[in-house]
């Protein structure tokens, strides 16, 4: 078995947790308050402009052009495209630019942002790697899970966030992401692939605490 099929094995008490939180299944059911969505919405966007400095750090850390170039383009991507579907959203929800910018950042956002960033800069590439892959690849899950339920796609508030993370191209993400980690743990013996393991979980459970953060921390705001 590959090593990050192993990851997911073993994150998998997490990662049923996540599928199965509220926020998550009434993004599918279309029956999430839009408070709580528009808070998680503007702690989201403050999420990926740090998630977007770890692609950055990638383009640093990366020993050849092909990987500095992926890792320039997930960037691009991260800021162009997954920040435009919540300049989008805050736009059809009334949230203006600035309030979007200058949100304060929540407890939790804050604690999974300095945890991923503190780990790309301190460690190596595949450190930085298991820290970003949850984000990627269970956002790609969630989405791919989502976009079965019967009307989730076309639902006219929730619909174009499930249509963004089904999407292959952002599967394509989780799985570069999967193949470098897992050419990079080749290489690497037991004590540096538990550290890997550590990493990923930990930002596993981060989803979680997101996902409770913005369906708890919006009603008593
Ligand atoms: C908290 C979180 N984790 C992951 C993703 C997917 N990039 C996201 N938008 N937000």
């Amino acid at each position: 078995m590959s090593f990050t099929k192993e990851l997911r094995q073993k994150a998998n008490s997490i990662w049923t947790a996540n599928h199965e939180h509220a926020f998550v299944q009434e993004i599918g059911s279309g029956t999430l308050d839009i408070e709580a969505f528009k808070y998680y919405m503007k702690q989201d966007y403050l999420y990926l402009i740090e998630y977007a400095r770890v692609f950055a750090l990638g383009v640093v850390k990366a020993n050849d052009l092909n990987t500095m170039a992926t890792f320039a383009a997930y960037l691009q991507s991260t800021l162009h495209e997954e920040m435009s579907l919540h300049r989008s959203y805050a736009q059809r929800l009334g949230i203006t630019n600035e309030e979007l910018e200058h949100t304060i950042a929540a407890p939790t956002t804050i604690a999974y942002s300095s945890y991923m960033i503190s780990e790309a800069q301190k460690g190596s590439l595949a450190h930085l790697i298991a820290a970003i892959l949850p984000c990627a690849w269970s956002y790609s899950e969630i989405g791919k899970r989502l976009a079965t339920v019967p009307g989730a796609l076309e639902h006219p508030q929730y619909g174009e966030w499930v249509r963004m993370y089904q999407d292959d191209e952002f599967e394509a993400i989780a799985d570069w992401l999967c193949a470098k980690l897992d050419e990079l743990a080749i290489t690497l013996g037991e004590a540096e692939r538990k550290q890997l393991e550590d990493i990923f979980l930990t930002s596993s459970r981060f989803e979680y605490l997101f996902w409770d953060m913005s369906y708890q921390q919006s009603h008593w705001e």
